[in-house]
């Protein structure tokens, strides 16, 4: 471990760490992908569902953050089996310079924060979906820290960026901690005079479609994936991302949050309230996902989802 590992707030280690930890989740799902046995299993529906590469990273995501952190609690989307399986490839942060962690800045007021009040989420794979469909570039691995009930840092992974350029790097990774910095990416602002707004490409129904009519898009980007959404929002090709859905889960909207704020923009449900992230709270979304870029109108976008959609979105 570096000497800077040691003075560096905990929550730019943990953020440090997990940029390292998923840019290995990648290399593993990308072998997956390669291998071409994806092993597809629905989960509640046929809408939902898991693929190996799901497993897989979850395992080595989980067994190491426990192994760097023992005392966070970690929440993973794959299910029991797979967090408590710790038999994961073990992968040592450390030893990737990609973790460099003494550039991620850390306010004041979260540089005391303990690492058994961490509450860290994981989707090992966002947009499993569009995985399973060839549109690669929609899927990343999603890591988010909570403190205090609030999404405070997160890691956002994009393992097939620039898959089709070939000679470019091979995919980009995102962090961010809220009041910190934000690295891996340039934030870019959305075109002014039009609302480009994202929203589900495998997920939708008519009160998804209803919540998305409402803010009067001047386009529609159907895409998969809460994290590759979020991106979009990161880099000014859409202005506001509504999900007027309780499919969401506390592991697809965390990590994106965090960063999201730590660029100056806003997640919130479609109500407008905060999404809690204790350790106890559902796992579900259930009143949907409302989040819009930097430097946009947030309450005005909430001002236009119609009653009905909110009341469709019971807690
Ligand atoms: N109706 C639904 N049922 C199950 N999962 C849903 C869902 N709506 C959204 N989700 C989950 O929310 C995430 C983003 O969805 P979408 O791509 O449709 O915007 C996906 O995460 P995973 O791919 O990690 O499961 C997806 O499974
Ligand atoms: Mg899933
Ligand atoms: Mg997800
Ligand atoms: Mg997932």
């Amino acid at each position: 471990m570096s000497v800077a590992a040691h003075t560096t707030p905990l929550l730019s280690r943990v953020v440090g760490y997990s940029v390292a930890i998923a840019n290995n989740a990648g290399r593993i799902i990308r072998d997956i992908m390669k291998r071409g046995e994806l092993g597809i299993v629905e989960k509640e529906s046929a809408r939902d569902l898991q693929t190996e590469a799901d497993r897989a990273a979850q395992r080595s995501i989980i067994t190491s953050l426990q192994k760097c952190f023992p005392k966070s609690t970690i929440i993973g989307e794959e299910g029991e089996d797979e967090v408590k399986d710790l038999s994961g490839q073990v992968f040592d942060p450390s030893s990737d310079s990609s973790s460099s962690i003494s550039s991620i800045a850390c306010p004041p007021q979260l540089t005391t924060v303990a690492e058994e009040e961490l509450v860290i989420w994981v989707d090992p794979l966002d947009g499993t979906a569009e995985y399973t469909q060839g549109l690669l570039d929609h899927v990343t691995v999603l890591i988010g820290i909570a403190s205090g009930g609030k999404a405070v840092g997160g890691v956002i992974h994009q393992p097939y960026y620039n898959y089709q350029n070939p000679g470019a790097e091979l995919g980009r990774t995102i962090w961010g901690i809220v009041g910190g910095s934000v690295g891996g990416m340039p934030i870019v602002a959305p075109p002014e005079g039009k609302v480009i707004v994202t929203t589900t490409r495998s997920h939708s129904s008519s009160t998804v479609n209803d919540a998305v009519a409402a803010v009067s898009p001047t386009e529609v980007l159907r895409v998969g994936g809460a994290g590759h959404k979020v991106m979009l929002l990161l880099e000014g090709k859409a202005h506001v991302y509504v999900f007027a859905s309780p499919g969401c889960k506390k592991w697809d909207t965390c990590a994106p949050q965090a960063i999201l704020e730590a660029a100056g923009g806003i997640l919130t449900d479609i109500k407008g309230d905060p999404i809690p992230y204790h350790a106890t709270v559902a796992h579900r979304n259930s009143t949907g996902v409302l989040a819009s870029a930097a430097g946009q109108d947030h309450q005005a976008f909430l001002a236009k989802i119609p009653q009905h959609v909110k009341d469709n979105l019971k807690a």
